[in-house]
C-alpha cells in the first residue's frame, strides 16, 4: 500500500484539520461537516493526479484544443454516517462517478471489546472499476477492512483508493496487508494513539456524532 499523508506539506489544508479538532469550533456542526468535505475536495484533488487520463479534442468557439482528461470508470464508496460530508466533497470534483454506501458500526462486547456489523451495502459492479472508498477517521482499520470484505461481493476492482481525514498509527498499519498491493491511501494526518476505547488521540472526538448528532 502507498500511504499519501498530506501534512507532511504545509497547505492551507492544516486550517480545516485545525478546526476540525478544535473543541470549540467543531461544536458548529454545519462547520464541521462542510470542513470535512473541503478535506475531501483536497484529498480527491491530490488522487485525481494518479488517475489514468487520455487525449480528446475540445471544441471552443474560436478553435480544437487537445487535452488530457481522466478515463478511468470510478466508484465511490462511504462508510455511514461520519462517510456522508466526505463523500461530498470527492462528488464535487468528479460529476459522473458512480456510488456506494456501506453501513458499519461497532457492537460493543462486556470485556469492552467490539466487533463492526455490516448490515447495508449499495453498490453498483466494482469488476474491473476504481474504487474509492472513505470514512474520516481510521481508528483501529477495523471498519475499513469489514466494508472491503462485504464489497467483495460486486467485483473486483482493478484499483483502491482509500481517502481518510484523521488516522491513527495503529490503523494505518493495520489495513497495510487487507488491501491490494496497488492500493493508495491518502489521508490528511496521522496521530500517535487509540485510547482503551478505540478513539484517535487527540483526534477529534466522534465524528459522527459531531457531523450528525449523538444516536442513542
Ligand atoms: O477504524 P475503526 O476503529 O473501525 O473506527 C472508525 C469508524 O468509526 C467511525 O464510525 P462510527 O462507528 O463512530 O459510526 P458513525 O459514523 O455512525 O458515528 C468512523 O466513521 C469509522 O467508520
Ligand atoms: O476517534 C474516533 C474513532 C472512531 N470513530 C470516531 O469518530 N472517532
Ligand atoms: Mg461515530
Amino acid at each position: 500500500m502507498k500511504i499519501h499523508i498530506l501534512d507532511k506539506t504545509n497547505s492551507v489544508l492544516n486550517n480545516f484539520i485545525a478546526e476540525l479538532r478544535n473543541i470549540e469550533i467543531q461544536k458548529d456542526a454545519m462547520r464541521f461537516r462542510r470542513n470535512i468535505e473541503r478535506v475531501g475536495e483536497i484529498l480527491s484533488y491530490e488522487m485525481s493526479k494518479h488517475l489514468s487520463y487520455s487525449r480528446e479534442e475540445v471544441e471552443t468557439p474560436l478553435g480544437i484544443k487537445e487535452v488530457l482528461l481522466p478515463h478511468d470508470e470510478l466508484v465511490l464508496g462511504s462508510i455511514l454516517r461520519a462517510g456522508l460530508p466526505l463523500h461530498l466533497g470527492v462528488l464535487n470534483y468528479f460529476d459522473r462517478i458512480e456510488n456506494a454506501f456501506i453501513s458499519a458500526y461497532r457492537s460493543h462486547k462486556s470485556d469492552g471489546d467490539f466487533d463492526i456489523v455490516v448490515e447495508y451495502l449499495a453498490a453498483p459492479s466494482l469488476e474491473n472499476k476504481i474504487l474509492i472508498l472513505v470514512d474520516p477517521m481510521l481508528a483501529t482499520g477495523k471498519s475499513l477492512e469489514s466494508v472491503y470484505e462485504a464489497l467483495k461481493s460486486h467485483g473486483v476492482p482493478k484499483e483502491v483508493h482509500l481517502i481518510s481525514v484523521i488516522g491513527s498509527k495503529f490503523g494505518v498499519d493495520y489495513i497495510k496487508d487487507k488491501f491490494p498491493e496497488n492500493t493508495n491511501l491518502w489521508i490528511a494526518t496521522v496521530d500517535e494513539d487509540l485510547n482503551n476505547r478505540g478513539y484517535i488521540v487527540p483526534g477529534l472526538g466522534d465524528a459522527g456524532d459531531l457531523a450528525f448528532g449523538i444516536k442513542l
